[in-house]
């Protein structure tokens, strides 16, 4: 098992990397559970896979679970579910000391979170990440958020968990889409900040995608320690160095919009498109060389992951996907600056970035292939 800590002044917490987590639940939380119940809130997916675990765990230690389920999918992340979420908590006379536990993907972490972050101005929260997006990046580092109509992740706080349980055993139920979706946050570490890992993954993406438990458990706790190297920096996003995890999600968010935040391009698929964008982009402005650009590309094409824009078949112009990004958080005194590539390893924060030159090179990423 890989123990890694997430180091913030005062509000320190581990991420643990392994199998068995699950099953052990009672005795890995322990500290946590100080009532006779416990509230979990679960994706209605993992919890058909995992719930059975999970409970037999806590029953077993005396614990009763008493369990709320979230609709699979983005649209779970809405004012109606986090509505419906604190109202439940509420009756539970959840207090601020108790910690709610979330199972699931990032859809239940983000919404559970966020209750979390206010509920009675705010109670504790355990994430128990069941997909390999939650397990390597939205379960780890404090970002919480519902969509609201003008985009994604535009409400929300930041509020750290007391304790991350990443079971490898849980991803075995996962559809293989979903673990490709994963992938493409694993394969954002390499490209932004670690030419090193990015070499692993291109010799090893099909050991990994094929769940080979040494190759994941690798890909997982190096991605973990990225993150939460990043996260100890700049833990609210204000130095720049956080805002190099967006990288891709720019463009990503803006496709996820202009898809309706639907199942025909999910989170991680879209920031898989987002960062080949965002490398042609930079390949483009000559701040690399075109042949990194096609190993961002060959490496989320081998994955299985969407590379071409084009093959969307989206009815939209670029001015229409640059419109969506003027709801990014990054958004500064009207200019929004994007994370761009110098080489793969070497994402930074660009703010002389030019709206409707991105605009013009989407109308020709549309128009390609
Ligand atoms: N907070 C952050 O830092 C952060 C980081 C990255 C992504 N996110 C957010 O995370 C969300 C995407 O998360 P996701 O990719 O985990 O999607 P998800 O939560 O929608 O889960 C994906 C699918 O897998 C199913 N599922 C979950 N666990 C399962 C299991 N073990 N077995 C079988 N099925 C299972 C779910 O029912 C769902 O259909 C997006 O909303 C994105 O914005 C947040
Ligand atoms: O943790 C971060 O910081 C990230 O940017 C991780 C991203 O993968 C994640 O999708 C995040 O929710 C996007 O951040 P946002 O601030 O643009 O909503
Ligand atoms: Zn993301």
């Amino acid at each position: 098992m890989a123990l890694i800590p997430v180091q913030l002044a005062g509000r320190s917490y581990e991420v643990r990397v392994g199998t068995g987590l699950l099953y052990d639940l009672a005795v890995e939380a322990k500290p946590f559970l100080r009532k006779r119940y416990a509230c979990i809130v679960a994706d209605a997916n993992a919890r058909r896979s995992w719930g059975e675990t999970v409970g037999r765990s806590l029953e077993a230690a005396g614990i009763a679970p008493r369990w709320y389920d979230v609709a699979p999918g983005e649209a779970s992340k809405s004012w109606e579910s986090l509505a419906g979420l604190t109202d439940w908590l509420l009756k539970q006379n959840v207090e601020r000391g108790d910690h709610v536990f979330a199972l699931g993907g990032g859809v239940v972490g983000d919404l559970t979170g966020f209750a979390c972050a206010i509920l009675k101005r705010g109670c504790g929260f355990v994430q128990l990440p069941t997909t390999l997006l939650a397990q390597v990046d939205s379960s780890v580092g404090g970002k919480t958020a519902i969509n609201t109509s003008a985009g994604k992740n535009l409400v929300g706080a930041f509020h750290q968990p007391s304790l991350v349980l990443a079971d490898l055993d849980t991803l075995s139920t996962l559809p293989s889409r979903e673990v490709r979706a994963g992938y493409a946050e694993v394969l954002k570490y390499g490209v932004l900040g670690d030419n090193d890992f990015f070499e692993w993954l291109e010799d090893r993406a099909y050991s990994v995608l094929a769940l080979q438990r040494q190759s994941l458990e690798e890909a997982v706790a190096r991605s973990v320690r990225a993150k939460a190297r990043i996260v100890a920096e700049d833990e609210r996003e204000t130095s720049g160095a956080r805002a190099l995890l967006n990288l891709g999600h720019t463009f990503g968010h803006a496709l996820e919009a202009e898809t309706g935040f639907s199942d025909k391009l999910l989170h991680g698929e879209a920031v898989a498109l987002g960062m080949v964008l965002a490398a042609r982009y930079s390949a483009r402005q000559g701040l690399m060389g075109g042949e990194d650009a096609e190993r961002v590309t060959r490496a989320v094409d081998a994955a299985g992951l969407p590379a071409e824009i084009s093959a969307l078949d989206l009815c939209c112009t670029g001015a229409a996907l640059t419109a969506h990004m003027l709801h990014d958080k990054k958004m500064d005194a009207g200019s929004l600056p994007f994370v761009l590539l110098r080489g793969i390893g070497a994402a930074y924060l660009d703010g002389e970035v030019n709206l409707a030159d991105v605009a013009a090179f989407l109308d020709e990423q549309l128009q390609a292939h």
